[in-house]
């Protein structure tokens, strides 16, 4: 005991020290008394540390080689807090410093594409890269989730899935779309009539758009009570978009909650997709996109996969969900704050809808109304030119990918297509941070005749499947909003400010002052 005691925290100085300050003492034993394996142990850590450390950088170099970008990453995070706080500041000026740039997160190696040419060429090289989406993707969406397929397997999916979305498949939407944002309307002008101030519209707007997509998707198979639970949980969903998430899905990390919020929604989901299949069996005509994909399967003409199970087809229910709740808000918010903005435009608008509905405003929109809209659809297509819902699409090189002369993406980097500078090309969109729904209106005009910048929806063997329903939802909204309510737009520092939770919104939400309009 006595030896211990005098060997630990007794310690002194060795007899040899001069300093006689030093004498007596008492030295902390883990600097004298340890033994050598104590040091040695020591010492091997600290140099493996320092070995990682600078492995970690010379790989991050050797990866990077000329590409823009910082010289040295900060050590096993790299540039993590940057992604919990994305900026669009931050993203344009990584944009801006070349059509190819670098970056690193939690040693995941990014390059990021910026150029109309290099962005193109990754979404349409299926043999050298692949979409991943953001990094907790298949933790939320399940790794078997048909969005993840790739080459022919993938190609015979969308076969079905294309069904859903036709002319005819539109068509039966459209009512339930027409009904649901009238009922909205009517909710949000008797709020305002209580209380006229203005108010943000990030929420209302993305209830609004949850609403339309699950009766569009399932009909009445959802009770109004799993209607409510999954749109109150998916905000956590749209919260873990984030490009790489902390890796553990750990009670208290956003992907956990995520996760919590997926597994509700299968379960509503799931009902939904086996009720279906009932009312079909039962002769009902399909009502909801669920029904439509039944009544398809069952198709003389349909000659693919018949045998499609609750799971599966909840899963791709709830993969459309994930690919549109969020970007259609975005879409949705800022046709609102536009138009706004632009009272010229939408007076155009209006002039345009009260002679399609022949003075009507309570008539339900139809898909040949819509089509003798061209101005409000030149508006869609324009709003989100401006302002991408989606500015980018995380894609993952599956082999060595010589994307330029002289660069070749290393296997396994994400490598990010990104769509603003094609939107906002000069050559192609003159004046390109100006809104002009006419430069849609003229068939030869720069940007009609360069349909490969118009990256809203992507390209290649993943382009949106959703196109003409997100457009369609997003025109007939604003159609329907202009004729029952004015808005004014409450502007303030933040409303030109983006914020970016995956999509893109305005900082302040778009404080919106609401009333109805009065009948022409
Ligand atoms: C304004 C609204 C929307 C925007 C801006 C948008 C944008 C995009 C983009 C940029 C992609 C990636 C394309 C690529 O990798 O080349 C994508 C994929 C996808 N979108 Fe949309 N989208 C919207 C609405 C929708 C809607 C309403 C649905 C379904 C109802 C949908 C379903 C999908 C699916 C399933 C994919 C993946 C397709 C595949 O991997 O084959 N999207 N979307």
């Amino acid at each position: 005991m006595a030896s211990h005691r005098q060997h630990s925290v007794l310690a002194t100085m060795p007899s040899s020290t001069s300093d006689p300050l030093l004498h007596n003492i008492p030295i902390p034993s883990f600097l004298t008394s340890a033994s050598s394996e104590s040091f040695t142990w020591l010492y091997t850590t600290a140099a493996l540390i320092c070995a990682l450390l600078v492995l970690e950088q010379s790989v991050y170099r050797y990866k990077k080689r000329h590409l823009p970008g910082s010289s040295w990453t900060i050590p096993i995070i790299g540039k993590y807090a940057d992604s919990l706080k994305p900026t669009m500041e931050g993203y344009m000026a990584q944009w801006n410093s070349g059509a190819l740039s670098a970056v690193s997160v939690f040693n995941i190696f990014v390059v990021m594409a910026s150029s109309n040419e290099y962005s193109r060429k990754i979404l349409n090289s299926p043999n050298h890269a692949e979409p991943c989406l953001v990094y907790s993707a298949k933790q939320i969406l399940m790794p078997d989730n048909w969005v993840f397929l790739t080459g022919k397997t993938h190609v015979e999916y969308r076969r079905i899935l294309n069904t859903l979305f036709t002319r005819k498949a539109l068509g039966i939407y459209i009512g339930v779309q027409d009904a649901i944002s009238r009922q909205h309307f009517s909710k949000w002008l008797s709020e305002a009539a209580t209380d006229s101030s203005p108010k943000p519209i990030m929420m209302t707007a993305r209830d609004l758009n949850m609403h339309t997509s699950l009766r569009v998707f399932c009909g009445k198979h959802i009770p109004e009570e799993g209607a409510v639970e999954i749109n109150q949980k998916y905000w956590d969903i749209t919260q873990a978009l984030e490009l790489v998430n902390f890796p553990l899905a750990i009670p208290g990390t956003k992907v956990y909650r995520a996760i919590q919020a997926r597994k509700a929604a299968f379960k509503w989901l799931e009902l939904a997709a086996s009720q279906a299949k009932i009312a079909v069996a039962e002769g009902a005509e399909p009502e909801c996109m669920l029904e439509e994909w039944v009544k398809e399967m069952q198709s003389p003409s349909y000659k693919g996969r018949k045998d499609f199970s609750d799971r599966e087809m909840a899963m791709v229910v709830f993969s459309f969900l994930f690919a549109s709740q969020d970007a259609m808000s975005s879409g949705l918010i800022y046709g609102f704050q536009h138009l706004a903005d632009h009272p010229d435009i939408l007076a155009k608008i209006r002039e345009e809808q009260y002679r399609v509905r022949a003075g009507d405003v309570d008539k339900p929109l139809t898909l040949e109304m819509l089509d003798e809209m061209p101005y409000l659809k030149a508006f869609v297509k324009e709003s989100m030119r401006v302002k991408p819902p989606v500015t980018m699409v995380p894609y993952k090189a599956t082999k060595a990918f010589p994307i330029s002369a002289d660069y070749t993406v290393p296997a396994n980097s994400m490598v990010i297509p990104s769509f603003y500078n094609s939107l906002h090309d000069p050559t192609v969109f003159p004046d390109p941070d100006s809104l002009s729904p006419e430069r849609w209106l003229d068939p030869q005009s720069s940007a009609n005749t360069n349909p490969k910048n118009y990256l809203v929806f992507g390209s290649g063997p993943h382009k949106c499947i959703g196109i003409e329903y997100a457009t369609m939802n997003i025109a007939l909204i604003l159609a329907t909003a202009s004729v029952m309510m004015d808005w004014e737009h409450d502007i303030t520092p933040e409303s030109n400010k983006v914020k970016i939770i995956a999509t893109l919104f305005p900082l302040d939400g778009c404080r919106l002052k609401l009333s109805p309009r009065k009948h022409v």
